[in-house]
């Protein structure tokens, strides 16, 4: 727990989640097929806006990432990690841009430690001299190509949320533009380390603590078998239960993050998640996943359109998000 007050409400309630609370299996976590979206596309978003309503988390099935391409993303970052740490520090977190290589800086407000993990981004405009050319050839244009298709679907799953809203269609499209200067959405690695078979591992010490997503919309890949992942959906965050998710290599997690919250007005609640540290029964190896996250671009407004909340520009709010998670 940390007793500094924060500007954004979004983080004082983050820093009430640092508990251990109670696991429920419970809650349903919701598959949406987005087989045929085109002409799915009213019956999807039914599907979406419930689940994302009702429950505050689901998953995609079918959603059209093949998985051969998703296991040469995982092949990549598994590559750039295993590069030596001397090789990694040329390519350093730019503090502020979300992008580059980190290890063991986040702290979330939530709990205080550093998560335990280190984490490559990818923000389009800010890879000047960030990218592992002579090392890992190949690994720019790849992990481009791949980027650029998350940011397909996650503006395909934001357009049914569009509709809803009673905003146009391709509006958030226009918002995470990544020919822009402006862009700031984020595909990210990460590598949670393997723990010693004789390491105890404090209750405080988390894969990642307790937190919501800065974003619009969070996909997150997972393997098979590499376990820890908890949510709670935000409306229910008072009572701390916590609901595990079971990975699988051909569906994605998806996460409403706090920008979305404050563009609907709060019609979507963001969830907590957190990735829990591995008991003495569980696998201990190393655990890796990545995330692609749709944050508008620098220069758009965020407001809804009830005006619930003072507006912000993209820029701004993620600014004071990464001052609340990154010591240095
Ligand atoms: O690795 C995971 O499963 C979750 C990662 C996450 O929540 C994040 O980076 O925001
Ligand atoms: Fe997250």
């Amino acid at each position: 727990m940390t007793d500094t007050t924060y500007e954004l409400a979004e983080l004082d309630k983050e820093t009430r989640m640092g508990g251990a609370g109670t696991e429920t299996s419970a809650r349903e976590i919701r598959r949406i097929d987005l087989t045929d979206f085109e002409h799915r596309k009213a019956e999807i978003t039914e599907e979406l806006w419930a689940a994302a309503t009702d429950i505050g988390f689901f998953q995609l099935v079918n959603h059209g990432i093949e998985l051969p391409f998703v296991d040469g993303a995982f092949a990549d970052a598994a590559r750039f990690f295993a590069l030596p740490e001397e090789a990694k520090a040329r390519h350093a977190l730019k503090k502020g841009l979300n992008s580059g290589w980190e290890s063991m800086t986040q702290v979330r407000p939530s709990i205080g430690t550093p998560d335990q993990k280190e984490s490559y981004q990818v923000t389009r405009p800010h890879m000047d001299g960030l990218w592992p050319d002579d090392a890992l050839p190949g690994f720019r244009e790849r992990t481009l190509a791949f980027e650029a298709r998350c940011r397909d679907l996650a503006m395909r799953v934001l357009d049914c949320f569009a509709s809803e809203l009673g905003l146009p269609q391709g509006f958030f499209g226009r918002a995470h533009d990544p020919a822009s200067p402006q862009y700031q959405s984020t595909l990210r690695m990460l590598h949670y380390f393997a723990v010693p078979d004789d390491a105890v591992i404090p209750a405080d010490i988390w894969r990642a603590g307790a937190h919501t997503d800065f974003d619009c919309l969070t996909l997150l890949f997972q393997r098979d078998g590499q376990g820890g992942l908890q949510v709670c959906p935000g409306k229910e965050a008072e009572a701390q239960e916590w609901t595990p998710v079971e990975p699988a290599d051909t569906v994605i997690t998806c996460n409403i993050g706090d920008m979305l919250t404050r563009w609907s007005d709060d019609r979507l609640p963001s969830n907590f998640h957190r990735v829990k540290s591995p008991g003495p029964d569980d696998d201990r190896s190393a655990r890796y996943s990545i995330a692609f996250f749709a944050q508008a671009d620098r220069d758009v407004v965020i407001e809804g359109p009830q005006r619930r909340y003072p507006p912000i520009t993209a820029a701004d709010y993620i600014q004071q998000r990464i001052a609340a998670n990154f010591a240095r």
